[in-house]
C-alpha cells in the first residue's frame, strides 16, 4: 500500500501542477463569473429546470443533427443524436420542435443600449426584449450614446445599477477609449478590472460629445494597457478626408439625395483609419512588443481596399478581425429612396458592387463575424419627416432582425445554416471571451434560438415588433423568411410565441 502510494505521489504532484499551471493561464484571458440567476417562477416561461429539446436540425459544431439536447440547471448535459430518443425524459419534459433549427442563440457583440441617460432612445428592458425576440440571447453593450458614456470604472458601475432587473438576455459591457484614460492609463486599467470585456474608439467624431475621438497615439498608449490584460480594443474606423472633390460627383448637394451623403463619407475614410491601423497591429503578432493586445474593425462597409489591408495584416499574423453589419450586406445605395433617413448609417451603405464584395469576403471567411451595430434614436432626431440625410442621426434600428435579415439575403448567396452559427454565435464568443456561450455543446450555457428558416412573414404592423421605435428601423414593410419562434437564455424559455417570461433574468457579464 505504501509502495504504492509513493508511487502515486510523484504523479499527483505532476497533474495538480498541471492544473494549476492552466488554471494561472486561464485566469490571464477574460473570465466571465454572470451570477447565474436560478430558473424558477418568474424567469422562464417553462415550469421545468430539466428538459429536452428535440428537433430533425439541430446546429452543432459537429454538423447538423436530428436528435435532442438535454438541459438541465441552465446548461446543456447532453447532446444526444436520433430523433425521439430523449432516453429517461419523461414526455411532459420534452419539447418536441419537429423540423423547426434548434440553434446557439445569437451574440450581438455591437449594440447600444443607451441607458443610463437616453433611455427615451432604447433602454436595457427595450432593447433586450427586441434581442430576446430575436433569438439574441447575448448583447454586448456599447459605451457610447448611454450619459455619461461607460468611460471609467464609475461610469461602469452607473451602468450595472441601471441594468439591474431590466435585462431579458445576458449582457456584457464594452468600456470606452477616449484621449482621457488613454494618457491616464491608471483610469482605463480601472475600468478593465472592473470588468469591461475590452474598450472601443473612435477615429473620427462620434456624434456624441462625451465621447471624443482619439488618434493613433491614443490608440497605441490603450493598446499597450490591453495586451496586460488580454483583451480586445474594437475600432470604428473612418478618418475624416478632404472630401472637396466627392462632392463635385454630386452637385446638386441636395440633401434629401443619398448619393450626397454617401459621397461625404467615401471608402477613403475607412481606408486611412485600417491603414494606420495595420501599422500598429504588427506589433501584436506573437513575440511582438503588444503580443495580448488584439484589434477588432467594427462596421466594415469598404470591401475593396479597407478588406484587403486587413486580409493582408491577418496573413502576416496580426492580431485583428473585423465585423460588418446586415445593413450592408441587405441594402445597396442604389435602393435607398431619397430622403429615407432609416438607411442612414456611417461608414455608409455603399453601391451594389460592394455588397456582392461584401458578401464574397464574408462567405470565403474573411469577414470574422456579424453584429447588429444597433443605434436608434428618438424619430425627431431621425427627422423622417424633412428626410435630411446630413442633419438625420447616424444609426440603423435592427436587432430583433438580425436572423431573418441575414438568412433571407444570405441563403440567395448560398449561405448555410452552419456558416450562419458561426458568424453569429461561436465567432462573437470567442472575440469576446464569453467561453461558455456560442455552441450547442455539454457544458456550455443552455443558450438557444429555435427558429423556421423556411417561414416567411411580413414585417409589418401584425408583426409582433419589438423595436422601442419600430417605425425607425429600415428592415419595416419588408418580407423575410426566417422566425423565430422560442428563445432560452440558461435554459430560461424567455421568449415564446410573441410572448416575453414575466421576469428579467439575464445577467451582466463581466471580465475577471
Ligand atoms: N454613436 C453611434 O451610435 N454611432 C453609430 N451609428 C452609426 O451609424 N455608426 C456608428 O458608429
Ligand atoms: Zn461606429
Ligand atoms: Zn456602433
Amino acid at each position: 500500500m505504501e509502495q504504492l502510494l509513493w508511487r502515486v505521489l510523484p504523479l499527483l504532484t505532476i497533474l495538480v501542477s498541471f492544473l494549476v499551471f492552466f488554471y494561472l493561464q486561464g485566469s490571464y484571458k477574460a473570465q466571465l463569473h454572470p451570477l447565474i440567476k436560478l430558473t424558477g417562477g418568474k424567469c422562464s416561461l417553462l415550469p421545468h429546470r430539466h428538459f429536452w429539446i428535440t428537433s430533425k436540425r439541430i446546429v452543432t459544431p459537429q454538423g447538423i443533427i436530428s436528435g435532442s439536447v438535454e438541459v438541465n440547471e441552465g446548461r446543456i448535459i447532453s447532446v444526444i443524436e436520433g430523433y425521439g430518443k430523449q432516453g429517461k425524459s419523461r414526455q411532459e419534459e420534452v419539447i418536441d420542435y419537429g423540423d423547426a433549427v434548434v440553434m446557439p442563440g445569437l451574440i450581438d457583440v455591437h449594440v447600444h443600449l443607451d441607458e443610463p441617460g437616453r433611455t427615451e432612445w432604447e433602454g436595457f428592458d427595450t432593447g433586450t426584449r427586441a434581442a430576446a425576440a430575436g433569438g439574441v440571447t447575448t448583447v454586448v453593450d456599447m459605451p457610447l450614446n448611454n450619459h455619461p458614456t461607460t468611460v471609467s470604472k464609475e461610469t461602469l458601475e452607473l451602468k450595472l445599477e441601471a441594468a439591474e432587473d431590466k435585462i431579458y438576455v445576458d449582457v456584457g459591457f464594452w468600456g470606452g477609449l477616449i484621449p482621457e484614460n488613454a494618457l491616464n492609463t491608471s483610469i482605463l486599467e480601472g475600468l478593465l478590472s472592473a470588468g469591461v470585456l475590452g474598450v472601443k474608439s473612435f477615429m473620427c467624431p462620434s456624434g456624441i460629445d462625451d465621447f471624443p475621438m482619439t488618434t493613433i497615439d491614443h490608440i497605441k498608449e490603450g493598446l499597450s494597457v490591453l495586451a496586460r490584460y488580454r483583451r480586445p480594443l474594437l475600432v470604428h474606423s473612418e478618418i475624416q478626408q478632404d472630401f472637396e472633390n466627392h462632392l463635385e460627383l454630386n452637385d446638386n448637394h441636395d440633401p434629401h439625395d443619398y448619393l450626397t451623403y454617401l459621397n461625404t463619407r467615401p471608402p477613403s475614410w475607412e481606408q486611412a483609419a485600417i491603414k494606420e491601423l495595420v501599422g500598429v497591429t504588427k506589433d501584436t503578432k506573437i513575440g511582438g512588443p503588444l503580443e495580448g493586445a488584439h484589434v477588432h474593425i467594427v462596421h466594415l462597409s469598404d470591401s475593396s481596399a479597407s478588406l484587403d489591408l486587413i486580409k493582408e495584416a491577418k496573413s502576416h499574423g496580426d492580431s485583428i478581425t473585423v465585423e460588418t453589419c446586415p445593413h450592408y450586406l441587405a441594402f445597396s445605395s442604389e435602393v435607398i429612396p431619397n430622403g429615407d433617413t432609416r438607411f442612414k448609417c456611417s461608414p455608409p451603405i455603399r453601391d451594389e458592387f460592394n455588397k456582392e464584395k461584401l458578401w464574397e469576403a464574408v462567405l470565403e471567411g474573411h469577414i470574422d463575424l456579424l453584429s447588429s451595430d444597433h443605434s436608434p434614436t428618438v424619430p425627431e432626431l431621425k427627422l423622417l419627416e424633412e428626410g435630411d440625410f446630413l442633419r438625420a442621426w447616424g444609426g440603423i434600428s435592427s436587432l430583433q432582425f438580425n436572423l431573418p435579415v441575414t438568412w433571407s439575403y444570405g441563403k440567395k448567396y448560398g449561405l448555410t445554416l452552419e456558416q450562419l452559427s458561426l458568424l453569429w454565435s461561436k465567432k462573437p464568443a470567442t472575440f469576446s471571451g464569453l467561453e461558455s456561450k456560442g455552441a450547442i455543446s455539454v457544458g456550455n450555457h443552455a443558450d438557444i434560438v429555435v427558429w423556421h428558416p423556411e417561414l416567411e412573414f411580413d414585417l409589418n404592423d401584425d408583426h409582433p415588433v419589438f423595436l422601442k421605435h419600430p417605425s425607425l428601423s429600415a428592415y419595416m414593410g419588408r418580407r423575410f423568411s426566417g422566425k423565430v419562434l422560442d428563445t432560452f437564455v440558461r435554459g430560461n424559455l424567455v421568449f415564446k410565441d410573441g410572448k416575453h417570461a414575466p421576469a428579467a433574468c439575464g445577467v451582466p457579464i463581466l471580465a475577471k
